[in-house]
């Protein structure tokens, strides 16, 4: 029985047409859907929180990155609290990690990153307010010793304005060291090799 040769057309046409798709996919490392055969995911990110009630996430999605599938959630809104905790971590974290003798460079560091912190920190309401804690409390970027206990204090000062409990920085360096770290590969403030100056 012959076939018909339109159908046998369509079918080419069909199979170069799903090829070119598979391979246009591979090429551009995106998959809509995770292939049936796909790994388990390398890692997922998850932004799930249960105060987001109000902000549900929206569907997972996938894509696929030469032989890895990874299982993104969607983005959830972040709230002033979670931000606020990251960032505190993040100050404190380099005041642990700020060198005793730190360079002119590191000092105008220091002082910069804290004026565009004050412009460009996400919660507006915080951004203006701590430009006001800022011209009350000048950095203080002397010494490790210094800017964490300076640190410490504008914390507080955030702190009593939310009518949180006030921390007391003599303790400042048992709760907050410095970057777990393997063979000090993450000490780049502690190195003045890095920076031009001093
Ligand atoms: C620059 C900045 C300005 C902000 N301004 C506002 C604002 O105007 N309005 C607002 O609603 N939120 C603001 N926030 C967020 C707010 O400060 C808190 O981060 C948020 O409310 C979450 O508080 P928390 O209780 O989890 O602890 P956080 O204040 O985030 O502190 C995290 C942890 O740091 C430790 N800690 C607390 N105080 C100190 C201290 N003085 N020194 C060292 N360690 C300490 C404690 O262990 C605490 O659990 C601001 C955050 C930043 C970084």
């Amino acid at each position: 029985m012959s076939e018909n040769p339109f159908q046998v057309l369509a079918q080419t046409f069909e199979k170069v047409s799903n090829s070119v798709q598979h391979l246009l996919s591979n090429f551009i490392g995106l998959h809509p859907q995770p292939p049936p055969s796909a790994k388990t995911p390398l890692f997922s990110i998850s932004s799930s929180s249960s105060s987001h009630k109000s902000h549900p996430a929206k569907a997972d999605s996938f894509f696929q990155s030469k032989d890895t599938l990874f299982k993104v959630k969607s983005a959830a809104p972040v709230t002033k609290e979670e931000l606020g905790k990251a960032t505190w971590t993040f100050l404190h974290t380099l005041a642990a990690q700020y060198p005793d003798n730190p360079t002119r460079q590191q000092k105008k560091d220091v002082k910069e990153l804290m004026g565009i912190l004050s412009r460009i920190y996400p919660c507006k309401e915080c951004a203006d307010h701590f430009k006001e804690v800022l011209r009350a409390n000048p950095v203080q970027a002397g010494s490790q010793a210094e800017f964490s206990q300076w640190l410490c204090h504008v914390h507080n000062v955030v702190n009593r304005s939310l009518g949180k409990p006030i921390f007391p920085c003599e303790r400042v360096d048992a709760r907050w060291g410095k970057l777990e770290c393997e063979q000090k590969a993450c000490e780049v403030l502690g190195s003045t090799a890095s920076f031009g100056e001093d």
